[in-house]
């Protein structure tokens, strides 16, 4: 049996959603309110391991929110806590001013993907659908309406055991969306995609939150994340280290440094180090200087006849600052390479 995967014949279909979605939007169930998650002073222990530290945040309506953090810093705990999959020692959330055990109509509320393993593999993916519209008490309609969306429809008889992981994940985020609903918790979703199907639900995310959605995403990793959220929940060891837009974070953290190219490194640092400088090595031709300005760099080289290739202003990437501010927080991490490394 062959099946297609999410690079060849699917890449049509998802094509074709995508303009679906864009040119007339998700096929509406209800009008889309503005709703939010708010999660108040949210802990959670496991015998010894506290997974979840007193975290507060509201997710916002519109946007794309990132929960980013290490392998174990309690992403998913806090979202089987929002789903009541998982009861909390202390603390609530409210789901769209709710707790979700009192929602009235969850699946039209809330939709989520948290495992997208979880699908049984005897089963057609459009029979898990229907099992999921029926127990929602849904119309038949929205199994091909979703299928269609998430570029699944050629696929929606074969059965869930022969799909790769990036198709799995399409079938959960398409159960996500089988209520309509105006808030979505995705966890790890872009886990399993080729880079086309991470091309998909990046675009695929925004247009959800320019709906009007509230659209919360995990992920371990940050680059998948800094395209795509507007706004960053950043969590280690199960508490917030940042609860940011993604601007302000570049912003704060691109600092005052200057880096510089230099075939003399030994001069320059020294050079540097005289003039007030706090100089950090970061390759064998490269420094990072703090405590200075540019102009005043550029100053010190050249009285120095110091030469150099390149000078500019240092613009933090969120790959970095991310990997500064959860350094501590990370289980399993390589040492940081230090200036001696390049000596
Ligand atoms: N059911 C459980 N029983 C015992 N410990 C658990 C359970 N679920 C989670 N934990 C522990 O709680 C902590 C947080 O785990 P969690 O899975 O929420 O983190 P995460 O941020 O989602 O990590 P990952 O990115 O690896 O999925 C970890 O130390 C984990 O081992």
């Amino acid at each position: 049996m062959s099946i297609p995967r999410a690079g060849d014949a699917a890449a049509g279909k998802i094509a074709r959603a995508r303009d679906s979605l864009a040119g007339r939007g998700l096929p509406r169930l209800t009008s889309m309110p503005n709703m939010t998650i708010e999660v108040r002073q949210l802990t959670k222990r496991y015998g010894s391991t506290l997974a979840v530290d007193e975290l507060s945040f509201v997710v916002e309506a519109g946007k794309v929110t990132g929960f980013v953090g290490p392998n174990g810093a309690g992403k998913s705990t806090t979202m089987r806590m929002m789903l009541a999959l998982d009861t909390p020692d202390e603390g609530a959330v409210l789901i769209g001013g709710r707790p979700y055990r009192t929602l009235r109509e969850p699946a039209r509320t809330v939709g989520a993907l948290l495992d997208a393993e979880a699908v049984h593999p005897g089963r057609r993916a459009c029979d898990h659908l229907l099992w999921m519209a029926q127990y929602n008490g849904l119309p038949r309609r929205r199994v091909a309406e979703v299928l269609e969306l998430v570029g699944l429809t050629s696929v929606a008889r074969k059965r869930v055991g022969g799909f790769s992981l990036g198709m799995r994940q399409r079938l959960g985020i398409a159960g996500a969306l089988i209520g309509d609903p105006p808030l979505l918790i995705l966890d790890e979703p872009v886990n399993g995609l080729d880079p086309e199907g991470i091309q998909w639900i990046r675009g695929f995310l925004r247009d959800l939150a320019a709906e009007g959605r509230t659209v919360l995403v995990s992920s371990h990793l940050m680059s998948e994340l800094q395209d795509t959220a507007d706004h960053l929940l950043i969590v280690g060891r199960g508490r917030l280290l940042a609860d940011t837009s993604v601007k302000e974070l570049l912003d704060q953290t691109s600092g005052n440094q200057v880096n510089v190219r230099t075939s003399a490194r030994t001069k320059a640092v020294d050079l540097l180090s005289n003039a007030g400088a706090t100089v950090a090595v970061t390759g064998p031709e490269s420094l990072t200087v703090e405590g200075i300005d540019v102009e005043r760099v550029v100053a010190v080289l050249t009285g120095g006849d110091v030469p150099f290739s390149e000078i500019g202003r240092h613009r933090a990437s969120l790959e970095d600052v991310y990997m500064k501010m959860t350094r501590e927080y990370t289980t399993f991490a390589a040492p940081a390479p230090d200036a001696e490394d390049w000596a």
